[in-house]
């Protein structure tokens, strides 16, 4: 029998009806299910799995449960090809694209995914890592390779294994041991694999070796944030600059590694003007009399979801990692009519290259000017507390500890038990919210209100008529408590920012000789 490779999308959702598959067994090559909730053509594989014959009530439970995109690949004979067309067309309430049938010579169409309004290409990936004896460490292997899949994910590769060792410390020549080598050269082989991607900064010399044994056809992502942040940087530093980096469907990942080998001195040129720009632009801000409030914390945490729910401000925010690389600043009006201006910042993560440590500091020089540091964290993450204090760590490498902070626990909505959470709040000082639905910004809102108000400092001082224009800087920035117009200025009692206690000292001592 003759065998022939079709590639099928369908794609369904909960509202379309069952998808009806032919009832005659087919190898399956791969099933795909991808989110659909988002109706972005942002995917994350659900489930991966070679199938030897699928059912079509298999197909229906995974696609009906998941609310998903159901993407097959069926190997049959060709005389079995029209019935399997007819068969799901004839059911073809569900939109049914039918992608073009695959040449000797062009089997990786099937893998050119549309992401964010481009074309990427999914390489196939293989993550390796080392779990270290007796090392107690806030994320086990198993959380950082998830956490690396969907770095990996984030980047457009498909993970299609991944595997790793128990090791005192990595192995100086080849990162794993040699029996733990052989294991991924035959998965590279079996699984096709690109791309292997380590859990940890691999020395010149373990990706020499690694690198002799897999052979060239596979490369390997040494320092594994870096592709994925790279990437990202990238595009939005071309965003930025309106330039063009790579012609449509040019391969995703070509891109990457050209970028990687190439273009890492450009970029970090560009970081830098992006930088001196952001510092222009700073000291524009610093001239506007409104205290500044940082949104920090780990990636994915919700930042951008609570800055846009809050200011209706359309930043990126979306279900992947790193999704915010360039600061966002934008104007937040409270109920009391006071103002703030409210700073994204690109999410902190546990494992950072030494590589990227400046680059990352770069992006996060602006929280050092702000009033306030609002910590947002996804409490409905299994490892919350790790991601906490892998947060902590990090601010405290800034030098940052001066300025006060606000613990802020979102996802609230997505905890199993919400009230119990709540509770646990009310007793440390910490403010829930669910940034996604809006519930809780109201407190949110009056806390970073008394946050601000307990980092300024009390001042009483008559502020001459001429002054006019500080009186009304005082009315907007600071918490005016009391007014009073007496011949020689208007007398005011209100709490201040420190920058502009200064400014009133000499009235402020006028204030003094009046009493
Ligand atoms: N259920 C639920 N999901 C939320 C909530 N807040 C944010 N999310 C989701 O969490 C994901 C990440 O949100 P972002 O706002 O992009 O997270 P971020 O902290 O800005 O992430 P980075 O920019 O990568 O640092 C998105 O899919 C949001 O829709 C919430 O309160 N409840
Ligand atoms: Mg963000």
């Amino acid at each position: 029998m003759m065998s022939a490779c079709i590639n099928f999308s369908l794609i369904h959702s909960s509202s379309s009806p069952p998808v009806t598959l032919p009832q005659k067994p087919f190898l399956i090559h791969s099933l795909t299910l991808t989110n659909l909730r988002k109706q972005k053509q942002h995917s994350f594989k659900v489930l991966q799995r070679d199938f030897e014959t699928l059912s079509s009530s298999d197909a229906n439970d995974a696609v009906s449960s998941q609310n998903a995109n159901l993407e097959v690949q069926f190997e049959t004979d060709p005389p079995l090809l029209p019935q399997i067309n007819g068969v799901v067309e004839d059911r073809g309430k569900s939109r049914i694209r039918k992608k073009k049938e695959e040449e000797d010579n062009n089997i990786d169409d099937n893998r050119f995914k549309l992401r964010n309004g481009r074309e990427v290409f999914e390489e196939k990936a293989y993550i390796v890592g080392v779990e270290r004896k007796g090392d107690v460490q806030d994320f086990g292997i198993q959380e950082s390779l998830s956490e690396l899949e969907q770095l990996a994910d984030t980047a457009g590769l498909r993970v299609v294994g991944s595997t790793y060792q128990k090791l005192a410390s990595p192995n100086p020549k080849t990162y794993i041991g040699s029996g733990k080598v052989s294991e991924i050269k035959s998965a590279i082989h079996a699984l096709d694999v690109e791309t292997v991607i380590f859990d940890d900064e691999l020395s010149a010399g373990q990706l020499r070796n690694l690198e002799k044994v897999f052979g060239g056809d596979v490369s390997l992502a040494q320092m594994e944030y870096q592709l994925p942040r790279l990437t990202k940087m990238w595009t939005h530093l071309e965003r930025q600059s309106g330039g063009k980096v790579k012609g449509m469907g040019e391969k995703q990942i070509e891109v990457d590694k050209r970028i990687l080998r190439n273009q890492i001195g450009v970029l970090r040129k560009e970081l830098e003007s992006v930088r001196k720009h952001r510092k222009q632009y700073r000291n524009r801000r610093l001239s506007v009399p409104v205290p500044v409030v940082s949104l920090v914390g780990y990636t994915n945490a919700g930042k951008s979801t609570l800055l846009n729910q809050l200011t209706g401000a359309d930043v990126l925010a979306e279900d992947k990692l790193f999704a915010t690389l360039d600061p966002t600043t934008r104007r937040v009006q409270m109920e009391n009519g006071k103002e703030f201006l409210l700073t994204d910042t690109v999410g902190f993560i546990q494992k950072l290259p030494t590589t990227l440590v400046a680059a990352f500091r770069a992006t996060l020089e602006e929280i050092s000017e702000s009033s306030l540091l609002v910590h947002v964290v996804d409490i409905s993450h299994p490892m919350a507390e790790q991601q906490i204090n892998a947060v902590d760590k990090v601010l405290s490498e800034l030098d940052v500890s001066s300025i006060p902070r606000l613990m802020v626990w979102n996802k609230v909505d997505k905890t199993s038990d919400p009230q119990k959470i709540r509770l646990q709040a009310e007793e440390r000082d910490v403010v829930c919210i669910s940034a996604l639905s809006g519930d809780g910004l109201s407190e949110f809102c009056n806390a970073v209100n008394d946050k601000l108000k307990d980092s300024m400092v009390w001042v009483e001082a008559l502020v001459p008529f001429e002054n006019g224009d500080l009186l009304s800087t005082i009315h907007q920035v600071g918490m005016v408590e009391k007014t009073e117009y007496t011949e020689q200025g208007t007398y005011i009692k209100a709490h201040v920012p420190l920058r502009f206690a200064r400014l009133l000292t000499p009235m402020r001592q006028l204030c003094v000789s009046r009493n």
